[in-house]
């Protein structure tokens, strides 16, 4: 059974003048339990109403979906899932304390585990001390984690999240993607959309690039990463002892350090150049 299963997931919404916009064409994907799975897209590639469609929030036009086996739009659908919203709005007058109580009662959680899982996880994401203050004097990043507190209150198995990085500053970063790691680690299946690359690179066992509406790739970061090889940084020693670093194209590689090792230089290093995520997704969205 997936963790996520979307087969020709499309939606149509009608927009100004009865013109429709297709925000999503035809989806079919696939994550699997226990993996990480980086969704990325520029602005308006369709990354929300696909996680609104998963979540029951607006019906596809078409197709259908499943999670952990249960249909979209199912009650059972959501039980086992943490969801965060692109931009979560909360009762502002509650405390994160009290907003944790009010979630963990919803997903019926016994009154003790409630306290404790609370305790944990408003410490996890550096909230205790403001846990009893109104969510209404929260910055912008003590907000977007109470949303992320909210998400793992009820330690589901499958984790939904909206641009969880957003609005965050560096530490608030890498403090979501040591949850997300930490997740993984416990067996969790990570379903996250963003725009930018280098939260994907990081974490994810897998990527898919939405472009839109449509499906543009999805393979292995690792893979990914292999096949951008575009060249090698090679480190020589010449007879006298001297280093000296050349940038050699991937083409010319073995003719270059046969050249070398003939003229009697050492090959010190010869180190590959890739092509990050960011080049792929850049070169993917300009269609180069
Ligand atoms: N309720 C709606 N009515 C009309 N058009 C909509 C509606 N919701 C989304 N759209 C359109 O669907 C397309 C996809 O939007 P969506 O919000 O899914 O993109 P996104 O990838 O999440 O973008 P972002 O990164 O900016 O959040 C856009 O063209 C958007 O204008």
């Amino acid at each position: 059974m997936y963790a996520l299963d979307m087969q020709g997931l499309s939606k149509s919404f009608k927009g100004k003048k009865r013109q429709t916009v297709e925000a999503l064409k035809g989806l079919t994907l696939s994550i699997e339990q226990g993996e990480v799975f980086g969704f990325l897209g520029p602005n308006g590639a369709g990354k929300s109403t696909t996680i609104k469609c998963l979540m029951g929030l607006i019906r596809p036009t078409s197709g259908t979906a499943s999670i952990m086996g249960e249909a979209i739009g199912s009650e059972a659908s959501r039980r086992n899932v943490g969801y965060l919203p692109e931009n979560p709005a909360f009762y502002d007058y509650l405390t994160a304390e009290e907003y944790l109580q009010f979630v963990g009662k919803t997903f019926k959680m016994p009154d003790a585990l409630l306290t404790r899982r609370s305790a944990e996880v408003l410490k996890q994401l550096e909230l205790w001390e403001a846990r009893k203050r109104p969510i209404r004097g929260y910055s912008k990043g003590m907000v977007q984690r109470v949303g992320l507190a909210q998400v793992l209150i009820h330690d589901p198995d499958v984790y939904i999240l909206d641009e969880p990085m957003s609005g965050l500053d560096p530490i608030g970063r890498a403090l979501v993607k040591e949850i997300i790691v930490d997740l993984k680690k416990r067996g969790k299946s990570v379903f996250f959309s963003t725009h930018i690359t280098d939260d994907v690179e990081k974490v994810c066992d897998r990527v898919g690039i939405l472009l839109h509406g449509e499906l543009k790739l999805v393979d292995r970061v690792d893979a990914i990463m292999s096949r951008g090889i575009v060249g090698y940084q090679v480190r020589l020693k010449d007879a006298d002892g001297a280093v000296l670093d050349e940038e050699v194209p991937k083409e010319l590689l073995d003719r270059f350090l046969a050249e070398q090792v003939a003229t009697g230089r050492e090959i010190v290093l010869v180190e590959p150049r890739r092509k990050n995520l960011e080049d792929f997704f850049l070169s993917l969205v300009h269609g180069v």
